[in-house]
């Protein structure tokens, strides 16, 4: 009860939440028989209170709408367990994630990608907002979104010669907004723009020296180890201060998606339909 109310959001971000929640109510597809909870598996660990969010699409974890709205449930779960911290990984041995599911992008349906893109803005609303801490165990390669999640998280291990960033360019993908905040959240906004613009991938000791990771780890029990050593870290920090602070110095980001979230949809319906990045799906998949 009394952690309850320690971890509880500020008002003005209660606000920001139900504007976005809103927003995703009207117009949803309705996906049957998906067994959400397979999809991304939530455990806490009774000894020290952290949630472990583990993503667990094979072969590797390619974001479609499923695994989106899964996330978006599993932070939900964590959030509701108040839970004292919590280390976002993946189940396959070598890959944390590949990014979107590129099926989910070729000749998309525009009605689906809108639901994907809003369950995406939830998930960032969610895991960029939290109060709680958050760690990223990144336990192998990670190009796309599944680095912009690592990003949205306070810090990041990630094990030796695996690679990094976010490579929409590559893919003639202009970068939405909530990837560019999240990342200039990190590093620098000159770093940022370089990273964006070229879609670099960046190497575990690269990843460390532009500060995109904060430590390489040997493998990913190692990687895990010290995203719960981090978490130790705020064991003696009183929750609802720690808390109140992180969304301070995150708010402006958030309350700006939150005012603009319609035309940040649309220019990613916009960036993923056109025909420059529709020609590099249909390459990656051999059309
Ligand atoms: C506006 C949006 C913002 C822009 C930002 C991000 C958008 C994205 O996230 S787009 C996705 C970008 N991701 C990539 O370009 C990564 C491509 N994949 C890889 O580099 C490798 O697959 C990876 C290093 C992750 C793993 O390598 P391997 O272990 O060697 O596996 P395979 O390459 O053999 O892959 C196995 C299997 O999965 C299929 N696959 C891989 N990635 C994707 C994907 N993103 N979408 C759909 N399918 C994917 C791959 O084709 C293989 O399939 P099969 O050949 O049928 O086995």
């Amino acid at each position: 009860m009394l952690l309850r109310q320690f971890t509880r959001a500020p008002n003005n971000m209660n606000l920001i939440r139900r504007i976005a929640t809103n927003a995703i109510l009207k117009n949803q597809t309705v996906t049957t028989n998906i067994d959400y909870n397979q999809l991304v598996l939530v455990d806490v660990n009774d000894k020290n209170g952290y949630a472990t969010v583990t993503l667990n699409r094979p072969p590797v974890n390619s974001f479609n709408l499923e695994l989106m709205m899964a996330l978006s449930r599993a932070l939900d779960q964590v959030e509701r367990n108040n839970s004292r911290g919590m280390i976002l990984t993946s189940i396959i041995p070598n890959i944390f994630s590949t990014g979107f599911d590129i099926r989910e992008l070729y000749q998309a349906d525009e009605r689906r990608l809108r639901e994907f893109w809003s369950v995406l803005q939830d998930c960032w609303f969610k895991l960029y907002g939290s109060t709680y801490p958050t760690a990223a165990s990144i336990n192998g390669h990670n190009p796309a979104a599944g680095c912009f999640f690592a990003l949205c998280c306070e810090y990041r291990a990630m094990v030796r010669n695996s690679k990094l960033g976010i490579s929409g360019a590559r893919l003639g993908i202009s970068i939405p907004l909530p990837m560019i905040y999240t990342m200039r959240s990190v590093i620098s906004t000159r770093q940022t723009e370089l990273a964006l613009t070229t879609g670099t991938l960046f190497t575990s000791d690269d990843a460390l020296k532009v500060g995109l990771i904060d430590d390489i780890a040997t493998d990913r029990s190692d990687a895990f180890a010290k995203c719960e050593a981090f978490l130790d870290r705020f064991k003696d920090i009183p929750p609802v201060s720690r808390g109140y602070t992180k969304r301070s110095v995150r708010q402006k980001d958030m309350e700006e998606i939150a005012a603009n979230r319609q035309r940040d949809t649309d220019e990613f319906v916009r960036a993923v339909l056109n025909p420059e990045a529709q020609s590099s799906f249909a390459a990656f998949l051999g059309k």
